[in-house]
């Protein structure tokens, strides 16, 4: 006799279904670990993606957001020119995190990576938030599995390429003067933004900052010889440029008539509260650059290590990304759609099937 097992029900589910190529849940009772792979297309090669650890408020909610970067990270890829398919991971964070360098620590990401390894190198993972470079080596020395666990840091290279974007937007609009005379306001002046300014600066822009640690800002600011402006006013600062390099969605359908600059362009990822912002900031004639174009220097600069390249032919790769968006954008004038629109088209034109924002 042939007995069917029923799926059995949970409170809060698992994942969208078929939202990712693979979603795999990782259990181990010893360390307590708890993770979702989330592998969401492999036709340019293994999954790529970082491991995010942190605590979700349901299993839902990680998982959606373990396939949600997981699609983005496609997207990344696939404009970069990168051989890399999309995924993520995230480890659900219960209580407190063990701390850098105990064996606790050590031992969750070495379970995790004997997980990841069962996927046979599909799924590459790297450092996200919350998670450590000792967690990669954890997971690649430990647990067997392949991990990119470079020591160099990827933010000045992903502010090469935000800037190298945003320059490019800039002589889109203004032509070959390009940054020089115009006014960028920056917000969040971390590992990247705070490079962002520098470089916008040194192209002759006038520089104001924002950040919630306001004495970092004030640093900048003082540096730069610009301003220090209050970190939830970035957006509505009349400026040409806004460059988000903090949170995410910090552009909303709401916010929008509200913003002066004509040109968005940044590093934080999902910068967009929903794809339809791009199509009312098109309407508002405001030039927004896809995070997911203008962010990747990171992923170049991590694949050019694994490569062997020069740090000649590293920057030159994420120069390129200034030659993308100059692509883009004279694609979405001529064909009178969103710069998003343009990026998704190369996407789908990449990976064989339409892709949707
Ligand atoms: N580091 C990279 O290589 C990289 C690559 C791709 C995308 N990103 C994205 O770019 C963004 C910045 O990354 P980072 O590495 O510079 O991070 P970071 O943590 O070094 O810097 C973030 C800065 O933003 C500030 N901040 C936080 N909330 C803020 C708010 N509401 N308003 C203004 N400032 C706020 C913080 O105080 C901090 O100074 C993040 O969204 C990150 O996911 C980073």
């Amino acid at each position: 006799m042939t007995t069917v097992t029923p799926p059995i029900p949970t409170p809060d589910g698992i994942a969208e279904a078929w939202a990712s190529e693979q979603t795999i849940t990782c259990r181990d009772e010893r360390t307590g670990l708890r993770a979702i792979i989330a592998i969401d297309d492999t036709t340019l090669g293994p999954g790529f993606g970082g491991v995010r650890y942190r605590a979700y408020p349901t299993t839902a909610a990680a998982a959606r957001e373990a396939q949600r970067l997981a699609a983005a990270m496609t997207l990344k890829h696939a404009l970069a020119e990168l051989p890399y398919g999309g995924a993520k991971s995230v480890v659900m964070l219960d209580g407190e995190a063990p701390a850098p360098g105990s064996p606790e620590r050590r031992a969750l990401f070495a379970r995790f990576g004997e997980m990841i390894a069962r996927t046979g190198g599909t799924y590459i993972p790297g450092v996200d938030m919350g998670t450590l470079l000792e967690d990669m080596q954890a997971i690649r020395d430990d647990g067997g599995a392949r991990a990119f666990c470079d020591e160099v840091s990827p933010s000045p290279f992903t502010a090469r390429g935000v800037h190298a974007a945003m320059r490019s937007a800039a002589v889109h609009h203004h032509g070959e003067g390009g940054l020089a005379g115009a006014h960028v306001v920056v917000q969040g002046v971390g590992s990247v933004g705070a490079e962002v300014a520098r470089l916008a600066h040194a192209d002759g822009a006038r520089v104001t900052v924002a950040d919630v640690d306001t004495a970092r800002a004030g640093a900048l600011a003082d540096e730069l010889g610009g301003t220090a402006i209050d970190a939830e006013q970035a957006p509505f600062h009349p400026a040409d440029v806004f460059s988000p390099c903090a949170v995410a969605r910090v552009v909303t359908r709401d916010t929008i008539a509200r913003i002066p600059a004509r040109i968005i362009v940044g590093a934080a990822n999902d910068t967009l509260d929903e794809p339809g912002c791009a199509e009312d900031l098109r309407e508002a004639g405001i030039t927004f650059v896809p995070d997911f174009v203008a962010n990747a220097g990171g992923v170049v600069q991590v694949h050019g290590g694994v490569s062997g390249w020069s740090d000649e032919e590293t920057l030159a790769a994420v120069d390129r990304i200034g030659e993308r968006v100059s692509e883009l954008l004279t694609t979405a004038q001529t064909q009178q759609i969103t710069p998003l629109a343009a990026a998704l088209q190369r996407a789908s034109a990449a990976l064989g099937r339409e892709v949707v924002a």
